[in-house]
């Protein structure tokens, strides 16, 4: 792990651009995708950050646009979703989806009749594909071989990524990092210190790109080695750490915000 929990991250002087992670940064976990609701404080906040930060914040998430802006309705930020492979790169603009390599909805009715089970929700996001296995943890072993063996169907380029009690196949260019740098060509991004906030193992390219950036990078949560330069203990700390730096009057962080 590559925690500098000693070294305070120098906000809010600087002008920072905002990139953030949503399921187990901003939102705790649930047993289902579809289980997760966001709090009217969230979504003020989150808003009021946007203000602040004059545009700078975006949604970098595994999820689709779709399922983000049912989510956090009525609010609209600008995000890239399914990894990178859609973005809205203004808050009321439209959804650029990339090109979708592969459809992947035959090998997902495959790999669910295969695991034949009811206990496992196989989320379908066109060219990516989860398996949450939270609910029948005894079959993600399973399901990670079904993946792993759909790959030599799929066009090149196609990998397996763990997910937060699941795992997901998606194509090599749905990369959180490559999201990242695409918004910090941007206005009003560019020119900005990038801080990024994520908690998962697809977050970790996001971390390498914000640390190559001189950027700061955040692990909520940290369970073994990350590229993550800083860390939060859970999702709690994680919004009050957002709403102590970006969300209200300027204050200083506290070095107990952060732990190793
Ligand atoms: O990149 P993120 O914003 O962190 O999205 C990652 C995946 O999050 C969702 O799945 C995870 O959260 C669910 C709700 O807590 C949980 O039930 C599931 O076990 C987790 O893996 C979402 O459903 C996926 O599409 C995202 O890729």
């Amino acid at each position: 792990m590559n925690i500098q929990a000693d070294l305070t991250p120098p906000l809010p002087e600087g002008r920072w651009a905002l990139f953030l992670d949503i399921d187990g940064t901003l939102l705790e976990h649930a047993p289902h995708p579809d289980a997760v609701s966001v709090s009217e404080e969230l979504r003020v906040l989150l808003e009021r950050i946007e203000q602040r930060l004059d545009g700078a914040l975006a949604f970098i998430t595994g999820r689709s646009i779709a399922a983000v802006d049912h989510l956090f309705d009525p609010l609209k930020l600008r995000i890239a979703g399914l990894y990178g492979l859609e973005h809205r790169l203004a808050p009321a603009g439209a959804i650029e989806a990339a090109d979708a390599p592969a459809d992947m909805a035959a090998l997902a009715d495959e790999i669910e009749l295969e695991l034949a089970s009811k206990a496992v929700y196989v989320e379908r996001k066109g060219p990516v594909l989860a398996i949450h296995t939270r609910a029948a943890p005894q079959l993600l072993a399973r399901a990670t071989e079904l993946v792993e063996a759909a790959l030599a169907r799929l066009p090149k380029g196609y990998r397996v990524i763990a997910g937060n009690a699941g795992v997901e196949l998606m194509p090599l260019e749905a990369a959180k990092g490559a999201a990242i740098r695409r918004f910090m060509q941007l206005d009003p991004f560019t020119g900005r210190r990038p801080v990024f906030l994520g908690d998962d193992t697809s977050d970790e390219n996001g971390f390498d790109t914000v640390n190559a950036a001189g950027g700061i990078s955040i692990r909520v949560k940290p369970q073994g080695e990350t590229a993550a330069r800083f860390a939060i203990e859970d999702v709690a700390s994680a919004v009050a750490w957002l709403e102590t730096n970006f969300g209200g009057p300027a204050k200083q962080t506290s070095r107990s915000d952060l732990v190793a």
